[in-house]
């Protein structure tokens, strides 16, 4: 029996996309415009804590898999285009038994990050039935971006990278293969998602339209060069 990585359920405080003039992060002190609410979704085991963790913290939980129990969040403050955007991102609980926990919140995030295991074909064939559940339970406009995460474990790979890109055409959804071991393409995944939201919050009448697929696709561009993704 796993033992709990958080307990239920840690309850949120203010509803949808926020502006906030000089507001300070709780638990970074670090001022920020904007509050964006981030979800990871997927199968118990894709790595979506480890995800989380590696973003925040930089760091990789390595050893045993302890499974979360309902949902929990955590904060990071970003600078998008000289915007101080604070992330909360929350890590819920892939386990079937506590999705009516987790699709209370699915209506309050901005955007979702839905990962699968490239490892595992199970958490890839699974990503439909998220989508579906996404598209009932959350807003119509939340930003999706599907992720192919463990990519640093090529040799046990079940899932090609083509199959993660069709399928994200498919849905019509930005997608990357990520390592939350590694960190590859953890921070893009975030800092894509960020640029979004704050472009949609606001628009400068002389700046260009934000594309989150072209901004993706020209940051895994930048990196290809050095072996990154
Ligand atoms: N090699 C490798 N292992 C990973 C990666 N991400 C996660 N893991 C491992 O996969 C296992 C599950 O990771 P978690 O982050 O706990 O998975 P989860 O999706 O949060 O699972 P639930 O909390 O049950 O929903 C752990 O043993 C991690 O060490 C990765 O990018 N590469």
């Amino acid at each position: 029996m796993p033992t709990n990585k958080s307990l239920v359920p840690k309850k949120e405080a203010t509803n949808g996309t926020s502006r906030n003039v000089f507001n300070r992060c709780a638990s970074t002190n670090e001022l920020y415009d904007f509050t964006f609410k981030v979800m990871l979704l997927g199968d118990s085991g894709v790595g979506k804590t480890c995800f989380l963790v590696r973003f925040k913290d930089g760091a990789f939980l390595a050893g045993s898999f302890i499974a979360t129990v309902g949902i929990d969040f955590r904060n990071k403050v970003v600078t998008v285009d000289s915007v101080k955007v604070k992330l909360q991102i929350w890590d819920t609980a892939g386990q079937e038994r506590f999705r009516s926990v987790t699709h209370a919140y699915y209506r309050d995030a901005q955007a979702l990050l839905l990962l699968y295991d490239i490892t595992s074909k199970s958490s890839f064939d699974n990503i439909r039935a998220w989508l579906t559940e996404i598209h009932e339970y959350a807003q119509q406009d939340v930003v999706i971006m599907l992720l192919g995460n463990k990519s640093d474990m090529n040799s046990e790979r079940v899932i090609k990278r083509e199959e993660g890109e069709k399928l994200a055409r498919e849905y019509g959804v930005p997608f990357m293969e990520t390592s939350a071991k590694t960190g590859v393409n953890v921070e893009l995944a975030f800092l894509a998602v960020a640029k979004e939201l704050k472009h949609r919050a606001v628009q400068q009448p002389n700046e260009p339209k934000f594309h989150i697929h072209d901004y993706i696709e020209s940051q895994k561009k930048k990196t290809s060069c050095c072996g990154f993704i």
